[in-house]
């Protein structure tokens, strides 16, 4: 959908911001374009909308080459959003995210009904259409650009570092709110990131660069972060790298086993005796984990998982879990399973080991569908002592057997 062949940027002052790009965005798709400061990323992405003409090569957008249409045309196709959501601060939300309807001669009307369901699309109440600006947190005016870049329904997103004025936890709401609208809207994306772990979460493919403009690597997240180019990108992606990979695979194909229980209420077997309770896991009427018991009855918490959480999640749930086991809960909260913490380190390491494979295709799964299910690599089975299950058998195969204090 945006192609660029051969593009390079240098600024009248001599910079060079962009050194001979030759890269393809495809549509529908998420591209994130990383880098350390400097590198040419925000340039890139300008070159996208004209806001900077390229010194030499062609940008195509849906195979027409940018530089033969119309600036203003071209850019009425293409959202554009940066930090701090740039809003106008003397217009109400709704005007500002009625700004480009407006300006397309929609009518006032007309562009105020688009802009109010857009502000619930972006998950803001009516209310907050009628404020300005200054009155809402930062999160809340991310939100409004958003809007205001999907108005006029531009096929194409440009997004350079939205979220990055906001705090963690806004920042990965807002992350998950832009993968849902992305599932609905499918729009051609363009994000611009210094963060890496933004990067792997919403990016379908990330181009990582370095000073001086040059693409290091062009690449989805799982083939990124198991096969780096070279030292470069593997420093730029972390020394966790290995778990990061994980976060792209979930738990729907880790086998669990039937979990021994204990209705909230009743008696818990083993409590008080020295030798602890085993692993009962205490569940509601309706079946939902509650805790593990410790021997003096106090429940001890308990973070169930789905089967559409990650690997990373399983393996810090299995660290942090008293009895090393992992509860599994379906959509609705009830109690699937256990599966042990020598599993999902199998598992964990199998999934590593088969990205990383040198002669591999290239790995492109944002969907779990590499997590290696019986794939044949060290299987290591006898790691999971007491549970009576090999890795590759199904749910509810045995149940789990008490040992003191280990699995
Ligand atoms: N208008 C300009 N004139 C001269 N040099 C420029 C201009 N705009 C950008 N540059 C230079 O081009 C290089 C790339 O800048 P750019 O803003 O694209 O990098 P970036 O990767 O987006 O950086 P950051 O992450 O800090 O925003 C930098 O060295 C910058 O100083």
């Amino acid at each position: 959908m945006i192609t660029f062949d051969a593009v390079h940027k240098r600024f009248p002052n001599g910079t060079t911001a962009v050194h001979d790009l030759t890269l393809e965005m495809p549509e529908g798709g998420i591209t994130v374009l990383v880098g350390s400061s400097g590198c040419g990323k925000t340039t890139t992405l300008r070159m996208i909308n004209r806001m900077v003409d390229p010194t030499s090569g062609t940008i195509r957008l849906g195979g027409k080459d940018i530089l033969e249409q119309d600036a203003a045309e071209l850019r009425r196709g293409i959202g554009y959003v940066i930090q701090q959501a740039g809003l106008f601060p003397h217009r109400t939300v709704l005007d500002n995210i009625a700004t480009v309807p407006l300006l397309l001669g929609w009518g006032r009307g007309k562009a105020r009904a688009r802009a109010a369901e857009l502000l619930e699309t972006v998950g803001l109440t009516p209310d907050a259409g009628k404020r300005y600006p200054h009155q809402l947190s930062g999160g809340q005016q991310q939100r409004v650009g958003v809007a205001r870049a999907l108005a006029a329904d531009p096929p194409v997103l440009l997004m350079d570092e939205p979220f990055g004025a906001v705090d963690p936890v806004v920042r990965t709401q807002l992350q998950d709110e832009l993968l849902r609208l992305q599932k609905e809207l499918n729009k051609t994306i363009a994000f611009v990131t210094h963060d890496i772990d933004e990067a792997v979460r919403l990016g379908d493919r990330i181009a990582v660069f370095r000073t001086g403009g040059h693409l290091v690597q062009y690449a989805a997240p799982a083939e990124l972060l198991a096969r780096p180019a070279d030292p470069f990108v593997a420093d730029f992606l972390g020394a966790e790298r290995e778990l990061k990979l994980l976060s792209l695979t979930t738990l729907a194909e880790v086998p669990q086993q039937r979990a021994t229980t204990v209705r909230e209420g009743e008696p818990v077997p083993g409590t008080g005796s020295a030798l602890g309770t085993g692993h009962h896991l205490v569940i509601s009427a309706r079946g939902e984990p509650l805790g593990w018991p410790a021997p003096d009855g106090a429940l001890l918490p308990v973070r169930p998982l789905r089967d559409t959480d990650t690997l990373l999640a399983a393996v810090n749930e299995s660290i942090a879990s008293p009895t090393g086991l992992v509860a599994r809960v379906d959509a609705d909260g009830v109690l699937t399973g256990v599966t042990s913490r020598e599993t999902i380190h199998e598992y964990a390491g199998r999934r590593h080991q088969e990205a990383a494979r040198p002669d591999r295709a290239p790995v492109s799964s944002r969907t779990g569908a590499n997590a290696g299910a019986g794939a044949g690599a060290d299987t290591n089975a006898g790691a999971d002592e007491g549970t009576g299950a090999d890795a590759g058998e199904g749910t509810g195969a045995s149940t789990v057997a008490v040992k003191d204090g280990s699995v």
